[in-house]
């Protein structure tokens, strides 16, 4: 005999065109219509169930409920994540692969990824002042391209910088997109992987040279639960896991752009506000709209049941704004994070739980320090104008941008008092 549930549901065969179509707003439109945190809809060809909230977000964090193998469709790991990285392992495997990424994290390599962004910046900004106009996003993700190349100890010539700017960023831009484009990011991460693979066969017959301290010998060095060396196509998709998302970090930037235009703080920022602004930037403006896994073995959770291997998404953006969680969750206000408690699963701008055991995402800290530089850098060291221009973004289009990507003119350096 079947299963029957309770759990409220969308009815019809299929509802992924509604998805492309309504963006951020698929899951909280119908959160509302059905007036429920849980529901289940079918997408990409099959049933899925969709969780919003902090209760709901603490249950899709919950190992023994949740597992990530085989969750993520296969047009984001053509983009996105590559095959065989850490998004998609379980249990022990997974708990030894984010061990190599969370060791990265010492004081030392944390106040030099600093002091490249704040010197790439400055250098970047030299050209600045001699152009009319510039495009922040453009320019945030040659940036941190050069950042998070250097950083990473990943060898990057001026003449390939363009190059591998755009390979890295086309593998985001182009992982929501529905039609053909889309296919623009599947070239970008053959291509991309194609270029880290080649390094690592150089660095392991010995031809390429690699500071022992840097995240990619590291990598290329990493000894996997059997002992054995990861394979080179795994350590390429890996270490694409960390200069990907250091890139798409601009979008952020494009959004602080809009958010110092829409709601400047005050000029001085103490510690305490200056990280609350970026906080707030990041629960506020879109960047995922959820992410994946899988129902582990069939269960029962407040009377409804949920089955073994059935898709589930949990609501990211809809979970930071959501009215149960905030107060005005709509309005953009920079100080919210001032004396707040930090609530693990109300605030999932990069996934909840535990960053060592469960899916959280590796770079949490990264992006807020890239992003504090940010802030400084445009408030405190260059002074711009913004001319006309559409700063308006959809929450239809993933990810979402503001749409003139925030043009800046009359760049100066400011000079010290
Ligand atoms: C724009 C900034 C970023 C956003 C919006 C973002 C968002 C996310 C999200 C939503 C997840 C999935 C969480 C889950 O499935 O439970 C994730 C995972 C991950 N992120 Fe980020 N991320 C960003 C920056 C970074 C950076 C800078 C790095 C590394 C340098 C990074 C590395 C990772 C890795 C390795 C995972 C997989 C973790 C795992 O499966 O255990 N991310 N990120």
């Amino acid at each position: 005999m079947s299963k029957r549930t309770n759990m409220p549901e969308e009815k019809g065969l299929e509802h992924s065109i509604s998805l492309v179509k309504e963006g951020y707003h698929f899951i909280i439109n119908r959160r509302e219509s059905m007036q429920s945190n849980v529901f289940k809809t079918r997408v990409l060809g099959r049933s899925a169930y969709c969780l919003s909230g902090s209760e709901a977000a603490e249950l899709f964090y919950d190992e023994s409920k949740f597992k990530r193998a085989g969750a993520a469709p296969l047009p984001a790991k053509k983009t996105l994540f590559g095959v065989g990285g850490v998004q998609g392992l379980d249990d022990e495997a997974h708990r030894h692969r984010k061990a190599m990424f969370m060791q990265l994290w010492t004081r030392e390599s944390v106040d030099r990824l600093g002091q490249l962004t704040r010197d790439y910046y400055a250098k970047a900004a030299e050209d600045w002042v001699q152009q009319d106009e510039i495009v922040l996003y453009n320019e945030a993700k040659k940036i941190l391209t050069q950042v998070v190349c250097d950083w990473c100890g990943v060898p990057l010539a001026a003449d390939e910088i363009e190059k591998r700017t755009d390979q890295l960023s086309l593998m985001f831009e182009k992982a929501g997109e529905a039609d053909f484009s889309h296919f623009k990011g599947w070239s970008a991460r053959s291509k991309a992987e194609d270029w880290i693979e080649d390094l690592i066969s150089q660095a392991r017959e010995g031809s390429l040279q690699l500071n022992e301290d840097t995240p990619f010998y590291k990598f290329i060095w990493h000894k996997d639960l059997d002992g054995s060396l990861l394979d080179k196509e795994i350590v390429a998709v890996e270490v694409l896991n960390l200069l990907r998302p250091t890139v798409a970090n601009a979008v952020w930037i494009a959004f602080i752009g809009l958010a110092l235009h829409d709601s400047p703080p005050n000029s001085e920022l103490t510690h305490e506000q200056l990280e609350s602004f970026c906080q707030e930037i990041r629960r506020f403006y879109p960047f995922f709209p959820f992410t994946v896994a899988k129902v582990r073995e069939d269960f029962t959770w407040q009377g409804y049941e949920f089955e073994k291997d059935t898709l589930t998404l949990l609501d990211l953006y809809g979970t930071n704004h959501h009215p149960e969680e905030w107060d005005n969750p709509d309005t953009f206000i920079g100080t919210r994070f001032i004396d707040s408690k930090q609530r693990p699963f109300s605030f999932i701008p990069q996934g909840g739980g535990d960053y060592d055991t469960g899916h959280r995402c590796a770079g949490e800290w990264m992006t807020l320090l890239i992003m504090q530089e940010t802030v400084d850098f445009l408030m405190n060291k260059i002074s711009y104008q913004l001319p006309e221009q559409d700063l308006s973004y959809s929450l239809k289009e993933i990810p979402s941008l503001p749409k003139s990507r925030i043009r800046m003119r009359d760049i100066r350096f400011n000079t010290p008092d």
